[in-house]
């Protein structure tokens, strides 16, 4: 397999996983850098990852406090790309409140890490996701948008996750999310899961639709009741809990679609 770029001298390192037979992915350590934020300073780690035999990559990246390296039970968060929330402060989501959530949590509770994807939209990309959002605009829910787009509801894909968590010798984890997907998704490649943090944002009129749909359709944990395995940290002091589905908006009347004249390109 051939390398994915010009690592810098003497940190190269990478992860070769056969997740199906024939098929390939590759994760290669590229360099780590010290970066002082306004929650803290964090080590920031650098990865290129191709699933696909080095036709596409993509760049992960680990933001990291302490000394997780050969651990056991650290906590981690599996975050994936929101641009319109992360960059341009969008409500319409709790993608940035809840890296918000998990920069703090490994300050004060690390070792931990966050490894950041670039899988914006769930895997559909930040163009098919602005589709996505104009179709909400007409009433669609985040799901059957996607749908209507002829989009997976989500595509995410997470073996440079393992292959990131072996390079650093991480033995198992306690991840910090509501949504079940995730969990299975990463245990079927082999993570060990030993526990959930919940990582549950308040709702706001914006992304109270957002946040019911993500609930009602995608099974999302929304509370941190008794499925939690580790319900001891949670982001906000429970005034205001996300409403449940029931006293939020009715379910949206099914629009009119509009022609499809643009191209919309999915994921290869
Ligand atoms: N397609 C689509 N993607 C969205 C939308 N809103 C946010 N996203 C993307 O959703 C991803 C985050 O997924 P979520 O379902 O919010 O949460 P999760 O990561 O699956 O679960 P948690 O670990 O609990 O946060 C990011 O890639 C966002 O860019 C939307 O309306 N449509």
């Amino acid at each position: 397999m051939q390398g994915l770029g010009t690592p810098l001298p003497n940190q190269h390192s990478e992860v070769v996983q056969e997740s199906l037979p024939g098929t390939y992915d590759v994760t290669e350590f590229v360099a780590e850098t010290l970066l002082p934020t306004r929650t803290g300073k964090y080590r920031l780690r650098g990865y290129r990852h191709t699933f696909d035999g080095g036709r596409t990559y993509t760049e992960p990246s680990v933001i990291m406090t302490g000394r997780p390296e050969n651990g056991s039970e650290i906590p981690v968060r599996v975050h994936d790309a929101c641009f319109t929330s992360e960059v341009l402060g969008s409500l319409k989501c709790d993608c940035a409140g809840q890296l918000q959530m998990a920069m703090g949590y490994i300050q004060e509770n690390g070792p931990g890490l966050i490894i950041y994807l670039q899988q914006e939209g769930r895997g559909i990309g930040l163009a098919n996701k602005i589709a996505a959002y104009a179709l909400q605009e007409e009433g669609l829910d985040t799901v059957d948008a996607n749908r209507a787009l002829g989009l997976p509801d989500d595509c995410r894909e997470y073996s440079s996750v393992r292959n990131i968590l072996q390079n650093l010798g991480i033995r198992s984890i306690r991840l910090m999310t509501n949504n079940p997907r995730k969990i299975k998704v990463l245990e079927e490649l082999g993570v060990v899961v030993t526990a959930r943090i919940p990582c549950i944002m308040k709702a706001q009129e914006h992304n109270m639709g957002y946040l019911a749909t993500k609930q009602a359709r995608m099974s999302h944990w929304m509370d941190d009741g008794p499925d939690s395995l580790d319900g001891s940290y949670c982001f906000w002091n429970h005034d205001g809990e996300p409403l449940k589905p029931s006293v939020l908006k009715g379910p949206p009347t099914p629009p009119q679609l509009p022609n499809s004249n643009g191209k919309l390109i999915g994921r290869p």
